[in-house]
């Protein structure tokens, strides 16, 4: 089988985790550091969809996206423009970030701040706490379920929240067994980089949103995508290329802001507009 992506940011993920064990962690822990909203709840809590608003230079499926702008004025105008949460892509080889972007970040926005990096060992669980993270991200397809349940529970015993990406139903089962509050859905295909929405549809539908914030992550374009997956029964929504390469941060915020699938349906029951 040819080497995906994800093989390829792992096998260097791996090299970096050898270089932290070897260097140790940069960051001392803020002793002022705030306990911030948790993610979860503010995502659950609201009768809209909430954003995940994400500083991202780079990708591997499209270059570079905007390399020179400044991250706390990025992060700024996305907490300004109405964000539940910021994410930032701290992986420097495929991605162009830095742990230094979340560091500076989280200590000037209030708002919870994800680390967006591919985890695969404790070190970098508390680098990422050190550094001002108040979210990790975990991705199903990156390990095995033990050393995912053991990450998991290790961020958890950490008080950091975890965002769980998963792609397919296979992983989907994976999340649900470990019991993770916010699944993310991934409607990018790591092998070919082709987004589809319908990712969002088929999996959130098997998930018991009573006890579970659902977040749609990739290729989010415009109000009918949101509206697509909002349907779907998701509590929110990662964009990452859209807000970086806008103008109008704050008006594209709000147009994703659409009211989620269950306000929208009775709105249309209350208008007689709702079939099936
Ligand atoms: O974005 C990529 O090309 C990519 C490739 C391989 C692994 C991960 C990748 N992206 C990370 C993300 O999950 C996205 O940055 C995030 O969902 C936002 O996506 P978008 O709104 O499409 O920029």
């Amino acid at each position: 089988m040819s080497e995906t992506i994800l093989d390829r940011i792992l096998n260097e993920k791996r090299k970096e985790v050898r270089e932290l064990k070897f260097l140790g962690l940069n960051y001392q822990d803020s002793p002022l550091k705030e306990q911030k909203k948790s993610l979860y709840s503010h995502f659950k809590d609201s009768d809209h969809l909430e954003i995940i608003a994400e500083i991202k230079r780079a990708s591997p499926s499209k270059g570079d996206i905007n390399i020179h702008m400044e991250p706390v004025d990025q992060a700024s105008i996305y907490e300004r423009g109405g964000a539940g949460a910021i994410s930032i892509l701290t992986d420097t080889p495929f991605f162009k970030g830095t742990m230094d972007d979340l560091y500076r970040v989280s200590q000037q926005i209030s708002l919870p701040v994800l680390c967006k990096d591919f985890i695969i060992d404790e070190i970098q669980i508390d680098r990422a706490k050190q550094a001002g993270a108040d979210v990790i991200l975990l991705i199903a397809a990156a390990m095995d379920q033990d050393q995912l349940k053991k990450l998991h529970d290790y961020a958890t015993s950490q008080n950091l929240e975890v965002l769980l990406e998963v792609h397919n139903e296979e992983e989907l089962v994976r999340a649900q067994s470990i019991e993770a509050k916010i699944i993310g859905i991934n409607n990018r295909n790591l092998k070919t980089f082709e987004v589809d929405l319908g990712t969002t549809e088929h999996l959130a539908s098997k998930i018991d949103r009573a006890k579970t914030a659902i977040i749609s992550e990739s290729g989010m374009k415009t109000q009918e995508d949101a509206e697509r997956v909002a349907k779907a029964g998701v509590d929110g929504l990662l964009i990452g290329e859209t807000l970086m390469t806008s103008g109008t941060v704050a008006e594209m915020i709000s147009n994703f802001r659409v009211k989620k699938g269950d306000t929208l349906k009775s709105d249309l029951v209350n208008k007689g507009e709702f079939t099936s």
